[in-house]
């Protein structure tokens, strides 16, 4: 059975179908892709799964949970985590006290029984991994506000797996990145994987298969067609749908 389940979620915006009974499915330790032009429903679907808009129509289940009606916080605790194009880190304080601030948030009262020194021990020992994981460890102790763009997004993603998501919602990680910080960004997100399954909404052609073990394609709020990067490369009307843009498959 798929870790999370998306069964025919149906949106409407007045006369707009922009969601059309789209179904999706997420397996353990997959990195799903979800391409398509501009306006196909892409950033509504992943409104739809993080719970900032209501369905209209359909189902959402993460780990046997069902998530369709519950609030975006509650979704969040049950396992899914949301990593936006928009930077959600406090600028004015330190890497690290972001870090910190994120694993404490997260911990929120589990450390409820421990001693504080022990609750504070086992934070640090958080944030520090986080780091090392992102490759953070040299800037620490710089303010969030002073690191270049690639280290921005790092630290964004750093803090949405503080919340140590079952599945991980990737809103274009790469968004302003050059080849340099776009190919560092791919080889971390391939190691994620192991730690979360990945849902990657992403413009650049290259990083998606590069790192999607599938990919759905939308179209007008539907899905155009679903399966392995080499399956979809070659699909005749997935290549009608990109020919002549710049993202062409
Ligand atoms: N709040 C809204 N009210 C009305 N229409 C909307 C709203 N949000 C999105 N739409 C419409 O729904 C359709 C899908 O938009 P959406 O932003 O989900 O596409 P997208 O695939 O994410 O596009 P892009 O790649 O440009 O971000 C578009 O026609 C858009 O104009």
């Amino acid at each position: 059975m798929s870790l999370f389940v998306a069964d025919r979620l149906v949106k409407r915006f007045g006369g707009l179908l922009a969601t059309d009974a789209v179904s999706l499915a997420v397996d353990q330790g997959e990195v799903h892709a979800l391409i398509g032009p501009n306006g196909a429903g892409k950033t509504t679907l992943v409104n739809l799964i993080s719970g900032l808009l209501p369905a209209d129509a359909g189902r959402l289940v993460l780990d046997g949970v069902e998530l369709t009606a519950m609030a975006p916080h509650r979704r969040v605790q049950h396992g899914l985590s949301r990593c936006f194009q928009i930077t959600s880190v406090f600028g004015g304080r330190s890497v690290f006290d972001n870090l910190l601030l994120a694993a404490q948030a997260h911990a929120g009262s589990s450390f409820r029984f421990l001693r504080r020194r022990a609750a504070e021990t086992g934070l640090h020992r958080q944030a520090l991994e986080l780091a090392q994981m992102l490759g953070l460890e040299a800037v620490l102790h710089r303010l969030a506000a002073t690191l270049p763009h690639g280290l921005q997004r790092r630290l964004d993603l750093a803090l949405a797996l503080a919340t140590r998501p079952k599945l991980l919602l990737l809103d274009e990680p790469m968004a302003g990145m050059g080849p340099d910080d776009s190919q560092q960004m791919v080889a971390l997100i391939r190691r994620l994987r192991e730690r979360t399954a990945i849902l990657l909404i992403e413009h650049d052609m290259d990083a998606v298969f590069q790192l999607a073990d599938r990919i759905s394609v939308l179209d007008y709020g539907r899905v155009l067609a679903c399966g392995d990067p080499a399956w979809i490369r070659a699909h005749p009307q997935v290549r009608a749908v990109y020919l002549g843009t710049e993202e062409g498959v």
